[in-house]
This record gives structure tokens, C-alpha cells and sequence, in this order.
């Protein structure tokens, strides 16, 4: 029988990029023998509703063509569906897409992927009654995430870079109290990041070793260092090799409690909102063509 995927397209995401290469995977899934339904969505709202008529209606799945936040959008309504999922990366950062193993830059073997059909189930993030498909940020990077989000140049990873120099000039260590499955750890710290995936920011392994199917959360803490440390420190999280250094520690657990005031998290590249945040794990939430 044929299969039947709806191709829910957010046409603004990547600046455009969304709109582009729709039309590309709509022609793979359908040379593959698919049947599509495409959905262009016209605001976030639409992304949820979409796939939660997208679930009712009986299709065999669902193509996502979008950034981090439209399948933010998408996995608040797909996850403990049983509904699969492919992503089409079309936005700036595609962690989620990048944790998953979906090839970034070429849609059409993105496409393959869901003609392929084979799937497997990955784990998410809960906070603040929401689903989060890579990583929480709690602290420095959050305020990089803030600051990138604002800007409307350059375009890319580039954005995230920039945004790291202009915080780095006034940022101080920030005091937390982390609490892992009960554990209570008191500490200052540049940045606290609890992943079930490994990468934010387009690529930056902060939570590197993040197993997407383990059930378990990831955490990593930067410990006080100098501004040059920082920024030393940087080209390493985009090959996970800041692990080694001594002022990173790493935790692993199901249940975990950040605590500092002032500081608001991001989650999936959007603000998720003010800490104390508590982050659980839904094991094997999401089923993803990949
Ligand atoms: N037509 C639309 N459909 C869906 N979302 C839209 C639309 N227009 C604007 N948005 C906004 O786009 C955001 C999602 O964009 P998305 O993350 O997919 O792309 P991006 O920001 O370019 O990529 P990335 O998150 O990877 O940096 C949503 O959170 C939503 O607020």
C-alpha cells in the first residue's frame, strides 16, 4: 500500500530556506512511491495544529521541513505518538536534525531518509511542561542565545560567534545550585547545559557523548575561567574536546534541578523561561525516520 506523509513546510525558516527546498523533497518523497499532503504553515501556532491534524487523519508520517523551533513546535504534539517524524533541516542551527544523524545540507537525502521508512525512537527533555528535543542553556550561553536571536546579521553560525564576543565583555561567573537525581552540587559556573542530544548553536558539542536514546540527561558545567579560557575554549565545543579540560565537569542523570537567580533558560534555541527549572527525561518520546 502507499504510503501517505504529510509535508508540513515552515516556509520562513533559514530565512527562506524552508520555501526552497520544499519543492525538492516534495519530488524525492513522491519519486520514492509516497503520497504527500503538503501543509505550509503561516505561524508557529500552525506548526502544533498541523501535526495534531496531521495525527488524526492516519498518515504514516510526517515531514517536518524547518529549524530547532519548528521542531520544537512540532514535537510538543508529536512525542508519545507513535507518529513518524522526518526532518527536512532548513534553518540556522538543525541540532536536533545534526543529533539524529539527518544529512544537513542536502535535502534530498534528507527526503531519502523518510522514503527509506526505517525508524528509530529517541529520547526528549521536559520543562516547564514543554518538550525539549536538544538542549536546555542556563547561563552564559542563554544570554548568547538571547543576544543572536536579536540580531539580524550575519546570517548562520556566524550570528552566534559575534554574539559571543559582545557577551563576553561584561559577563561574571554566576552562582547555581544543580541537583542531580537528588544530588545537591553548589557551584559558581559560566554555564550550565543539560542536553538529551549533544549540540546547540549550530553544531557546539556542549553536552559532547549526549546519548539520544540512553533515557538520560546530559549535563555539562563550565566552572569560573578567565574571558581568554572562554574563548579558547570555544573551537573545542564544536569538536567536544573541551571535555578534557579541568574547569569542565560532567554529570549524567534522569532528573535535574537548576537553581540561580536571574538567570533565564533557552531550550531548543528559545527562551523557555526564568530558572529554577526542573528538566526530567522522556525516554524514547519521539519516533524519528532517520
Ligand atoms: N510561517 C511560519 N510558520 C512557522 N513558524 C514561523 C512562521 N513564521 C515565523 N515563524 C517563527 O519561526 C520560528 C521557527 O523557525 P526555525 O527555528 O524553524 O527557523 P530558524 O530560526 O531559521 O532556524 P534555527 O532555529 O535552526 O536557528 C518559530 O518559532 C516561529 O515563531
Amino acid at each position: 500500500m502507499t504510503r501517505k506523509i504529510a509535508l508540513v513546510v515552515n516556509p520562513t525558516s533559514g530565512r527562506g530556506l524552508g520555501a526552497r527546498v520544499a519543492p525538492v523533497v516534495r519530488a524525492e518523497l513522491e519519486a520514492g512511491g509516497l503520497t504527500v499532503d503538503e501543509y505550509t504553515t503561516t505561524c508557529a501556532e500552525d506548526v502544533g495544529r498541523i501535526s495534531a491534524e496531521v495525527i488524526a487523519s492516519g498518515a504514516d508520517g510526517v515531514a517536518l521541513v524547518g529549524g530547532d523551533g519548528t521542531i520544537h513546535l512540532g514535537a510538543q504534539v508529536l512525542a508519545r505518538s507513535g507518529m513518524p517524524f522526518g526532518v527536512i533541516p532548513a534553518g540556522t542551527g538543525n541540532d536536533f536534525a545534526r543529533g539524529i544523524g539527518v544529512p544537513l545540507k542536502d535535502p534530498k537525502a534528507a527526503a531519502a531518509l523518510i522514503v527509506r521508512g526505517q525508524t528509530r525512537a529517541v529520547d526528549l527533555a521536559t520543562a516547564k511542561d514543554e518538550y525539549i528535543t536538544t538542549v536546555v542553556a542556563g547561563g552564559f550561553d542563554s544570554l548568547v542565545n538571547k543576544r543572536a536571536n536579536a540580531m539580524t546579521w550575519p546570517k548562520g553560525n556566524a550570528r552566534y560567534t559575534l554574539a559571543t564576543f559582545a557577551e563576553l565583555r561584561t559577563f561574571t561567573p554566576i552562582s547555581y545550585i544543580v541537583t542531580v537525581d537528588g544530588e545537591v552540587l553548589e557551584t559558581d559556573a559560566m554555564l550550565v547545559a543539560v542536553g538529551t542530544g549533544p549540540t546547540y548553536g549550530g553544531g557546539l558539542q556542549i553536552c559532547a557523548g549526549a546519548g539520544i536514546d540512553d533515557g538520560l540527561l546530559d549535563v555539562t558545567i563550565i566552572k569560573p575561567v578567565s574571558r581568554l579560557t572562554l574563548l579558547q575554549m570555544f573551537p573545542k565545543l564544536s569538536k567536544g574536546s573541551h571535555l578534557g579540560h579541568p574547569a569542565v565537569h560532567t554529570l549524567r542523570g534522569r532528573s535535574i534541578r537548576l537553581e540561580s537567580p536571574g538567570v533565564t533558560a533557552y531550550a531548543d534555541g528559545e527562551i523557555l523561561g526564568p530558572l529554577p527549572v526542573d528538566i526530567g527525561v522522556a525516554p524514547g518520546a519521539l519516533t524519528v525516520f532517520a
